[in-house]
């Protein structure tokens, strides 16, 4: 048996394996020592090798799938041996074989995978030797990768500067490594792969270098496309990504023990059709984890009504991949708009009517991925069955013409249905080998099996009394035991009436035992009815799967609908509930938010606080493209930047914004720089951690790109701060010229506007009232007049006596301050840029108020002025002009 064992563990050796004894998976030696350790299991032994025990820990097969789950959960791949030979028919011991092999990037099983999350693998390919490298300038590599029950193959290719773009953005669980790769592709896959949690850690898997082979790879997508080109998927000059695949399908058809039949569809993706989000982005904006990695409050938390872990995949994904072309928001904007329209009777909204009838909708996307695999099981497939009905409901049904692309694609196979409704019991056991799932009038077989077990009672009784009145032996019993089978009994007192035909079968103290040849006949008839019964509901079931087989296409087809169906209806309703608005798309660039509200923000404040959340303009466009923000510390700053990246991203994903209006032009990224954490794994300082971060911004953001910045600089000494916030500003301003949001607490920045002619002063309004404060939330045009550091700091509750000292201290420093001019000499250009600005119109300080004062106006919303802050803000403009 040792022998065996080892040869197995020979072809599976990084991975635990699991090897099937009687009740246990057992596991030996290192694996042993391993297993015991991650799920705290106790370390036993067994036998002897070389003089020594053998260690062994071993898990009930029963409950196998809990401690799957927390292995897959640490990252740990298991390969699971099973005998699958007849122990009664072996000698020596049962054949066993590895029958699959659970890694986290391969799971289908919703025992494993929560409902909400996909499991992606990916394969990594580099470019292999220096020439192909210089050529390409730097390192290039090949991605490919997929989730098993999605059934598509996604491939591209990049340089190395994208690489951490495109794994934050595949979110892959398992990465497949080449044995060859270089050191700086394994670092910085390792350093991921410790990230871990809500940052996105993943499991890595090193193949031999062989496996990543183009050609081999190109061959392998043609026979899955079952094309003789790849031409018609724009496929054809992507020899890297080939490499990479052929690694991929390689591993996923070696897990599963088997090809992998449902993939049939490949996807070549490029990064510049969607938004980049970098992974700050995703942090900062908590996206889809907390800043402290939290499910929630996040905005997809805030997003996700939808009734089926279907639609929550959906949402998720449409969140994290906006597009930049806007095609496909328009569409689903129009959809939304559809949906939350009142049904012909009135009694509800579309979208109401909708989410009703998807209740208890099935995963069909992942029973289909493990019908492909033959892994599917009974109770998946009624599921399955009822939700086809489901669809074929809404698609049967007359829908709002909008919604008719949607609605169309519901439509099921309409075999499956009847197939599943002919061949499986409405309620079956839980496992094909318990028996009881195929159901009656399906095979004739099987019902005659199953006739032979029921009746045998009513046999048994007609047998013992056809017996007694034949013999006359009026006590003569028929029973049965597990050791001897069935027997006539017959107390001694009656032996003598005993038939001839009668064998003796057993003697006891009172009684004799005797078989008939009719007895043994129905004896063997009826012991092997339950096995056979088993055996062939077994064969029936996997004959059911393959039946099922061609329709898998289809069936990822109705869950697609499905999904997009439920992420729709819930955009609708969260527009609905939420009172947000239809954003329009503009060609040119501009950010234009009427009331913009930041929605998780409004949601909290709502639950604990009952305030209101006061809503904010934003206007940018070609003449304004950068905010420079101040503002007392909690007066909204911060909120109100993100509040924008929010409605951007809400809006180019194709969702109703939380606004009153909101115009947007087009978007290619949403970069931010906000808060400070040391990242004390990887060593970096805050400010260096700070500085690298605005570093990657100011080299890959464009002029269509939003950028948020809060507080760059503050790591450091004051100067130092200040003077690399305003050439950070200036920069993006000047040279980047995206659209930038920059709040600091530095007030020497808000003298930038009057040398950056397309950037803005505004500032988060507060008011005094005695020696509190009271924080508006208002963004208004123009600086913050001070800070309320010290107000914030009583607000905390910081010792009266301490504030005391504060005040004096900041009134000594107010007194010692230069004058104004010499603030505003910190941002002017360096003396090569001075000469070359002399030599046209140098903005004087009176130029540089007409510019602010005139900006300023831009900004101003006459409309929305009472006449008495109209009268205010026109003082405000002439004391910024006064001489
Ligand atoms: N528009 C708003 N309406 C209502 N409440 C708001 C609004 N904006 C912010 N708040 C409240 O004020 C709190 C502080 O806001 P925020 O963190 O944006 O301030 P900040 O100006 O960035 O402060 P700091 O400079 O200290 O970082 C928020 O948590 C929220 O409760």
């Amino acid at each position: 048996m040792m022998a065996q064992y080892l040869s197995l563990k020979a072809q599976h050796p990084h991975t635990l394996l699991f090897y099937r004894m009687g009740d246990f998976y057992e596991m030996f030696y290192e694996d042993a020592h391993k297993a015991a350790r991650l799920l705290n299991i106790t370390l036993t032994q067994r036998g002897q090798s070389a003089g020594q025990p053998i260690p062994m820990a071993g898990v009930p097969f029963h409950s196998v799938e809990t401690y799957l789950a927390r292995l897959i959960k640490l990252g740990e791949s298991v390969a699971i041996c099973e005998q699958v030979g007849d122990p009664a028919a072996s000698k020596g011991p049962v054949e066993r074989k590895v029958v699959r092999v659970v890694t986290p990037g391969t799971l289908t099983d919703s025992a494993l995978l929560p409902d909400k999350h996909e499991a992606v693998l990916l394969a990594i390919s580099e470019a292999s030797g220096a020439r192909a490298r210089s050529q390409a300038g730097g390192a290039q590599y090949g991605l490919a990768w997929m989730s098993l029950t999605q059934g598509i193959v996604h491939l591209a290719q990049c340089p190395a500067a994208a690489l951490d773009a495109w794994l934050e953005r595949i979110g892959a669980a398992e990465v497949l490594l080449s044995a060859g790769a270089s050191s700086a592709l394994e670092e910085a896959l390792r350093q991921r792969q410790q990230a871990g949690g809500g940052a996105g850690g993943c499991a890595l898997q090193t193949v031999p270098a062989w496996q990543f082979d183009a050609t081999l790879g190109a061959n392998k997508l043609k026979e899955l496309l079952q094309a003789a080109s790849l031409q018609a998927w724009s496929a054809e000059a992507l020899p890297l990504a080939h490499a990479a695949s052929a690694a991929l399908l390689h591993y996923a058809a070696h897990t599963q023990g088997r090809e992998v039949p449902h993939l049939q569809r490949i996807s070549v993706e490029r990064d510049d059709a969607v938004i980049h989000l970098p992974a700050t982005t995703r942090r900062n904006l908590e996206l889809v984890h907390t800043l402290r990695g939290e499910a929630g409050p996040t905005l997809l938390s805030l997003l996700d009504s939808c009734v089926t872990s279907l639609g929550s995949r959906q949402l998720k994904a449409w969140l994290l991949n906006p597009p930049r072309a806007r095609d496909a928001a328009v569409q689903r904007l129009a959809h939304i708009g559809a949906l939350r329209q009142w049904q012909g009777d009135g009694a509800q909204a579309l979208w109401q009517h909708y989410r009703q009838q998807l209740q208890g909708v099935a995963d069909v996307e992942r029973i289909g991925a493990r019908i492909a695999l033959e892994q599917a099981r009974p109770r998946e497939l009624v599921a399955l069955k009822h939700t086809l009905r489901q669809a074929q409901a809404l698609a049967e049904a007359s829908g709002h013409a909008a919604l008719q692309d949607v609605l169309q694609a519901l439509t099921p196979p309409g075999e499956v249905i009847a197939l599943l409704q002919q061949a499986l019991l409405e309620e079956p056991a839980a496992l094909v080998r318990d028996g009881n799932v195929i159901a009656r009038g399906f095979d004739a077989t099987l019902d005659e099996l199953r006739d032979i077990q029921n009746n045998a009672d009513g046999f048994l009784l007609a047998l013992e009394a056809r017996e007694r009145e034949r013999t006359g032996i009026a006590n003569l019993r028929v029973q049965y035991n597990k050791v001897h089978g069935f027997y006539i009994e017959v107390t001694q007192a009656q032996l003598e009436k005993v038939p001839t035909e009668y064998k003796r079968r057993q003697t006891l103290k009172n009684a004799e035992r005797f078989i008939t040849p009719e007895l043994k006949a129905f004896e063997d008839k009826a012991l092997s009815a339950q096995e056979r019964a088993l055996a062939r509901e077994k064969w029936l079931y996997q004959q059911l799967l393959a039946q099922l087989q061609p329709h898998v296409p289809a069936l990822q087809r109705v869950a697609a609908a499905l999904a997009q169906l439920d992420a729709l209806s819930a955009l609708a309703e969260r527009s609905v509930t939420l009172n947000w608005c239809a954003p329009q798309f503009a060609i040119e660039p501009c950010i234009d938010i009427e009331q913009g509200r930041h929605p998780v923000v409004e949601m909290r404040l709502a639950e604990t606080t009952q305030a209101a959340f006061i809503a904010n303009d934003t206007r940018m466009g070609g003449r304004t493209r950068m905010q420079i923000i101040t503002g007392p510390n909690m007066g909204g700053k911060s909120t109100y930047m993100r509040q924008v990246a929010l409605i951007v991203l809400l809006a180019s994903m194709g969702s109703y914004v939380p606004a009153q209006s909101c115009r947007l032009g087009p978007i290619d990224a949403i970069h931010t720089r906000i808060g400070a954490a040391d990242d004390l794994a990887n060593a970096q300082s805050t400010f260096m951690l700070e500085m690298t971060e605005a570093a990657q911004i100011l080299h890959s953001a464009t002029a269509h790109s939003l950028v948020l910045m809060d507080e760059i600089g503050r790591g450091t000494s004051t100067y130092d701060g200040l003077a690399l916030a305003g050439s950070i500003a200036s920069h993006l301003h000047d040279k980047t010229r995206a659209f930038t949001l920059f709040a600091t607490h530095y007030f020497e920045l808000t003298e930038l506007p009057a040398q950056l002619p397309h950037a803005v002063n505004m500032h988060v309004a507060a008011a005094e009232s005695g020696s509190r404060i009271v924080f508006l939330h208002e963004l208004q045009p123009g600086p913050a007049s001070r800070s309320y550091g010290i107000h914030v700091a009583k607000l905390a509750g910081m010792p009266a006596a301490l504030l005391h000292q504060a005040r004096a201290t900041l009134e000594r420093l107010q007194a010692q301050q230069q004058p104004q001019q010499a603030q505003a000499d910190l941002f002017s250009p360096p003396p090569a840029a001075l000469e070359a600005a002399e030599a046209g119109s140098a903005g004087s300080a009176q130029d540089a108020a007409a510019t602010q004062a005139l900006a300023q106006l831009q900004t101003l919303d006459v409309d929305a002025l009472t006449p008495r802050q109209a009268l205010e803000q026109l003082y405000a403009l002439k004391e910024l002009l006064a001489p």
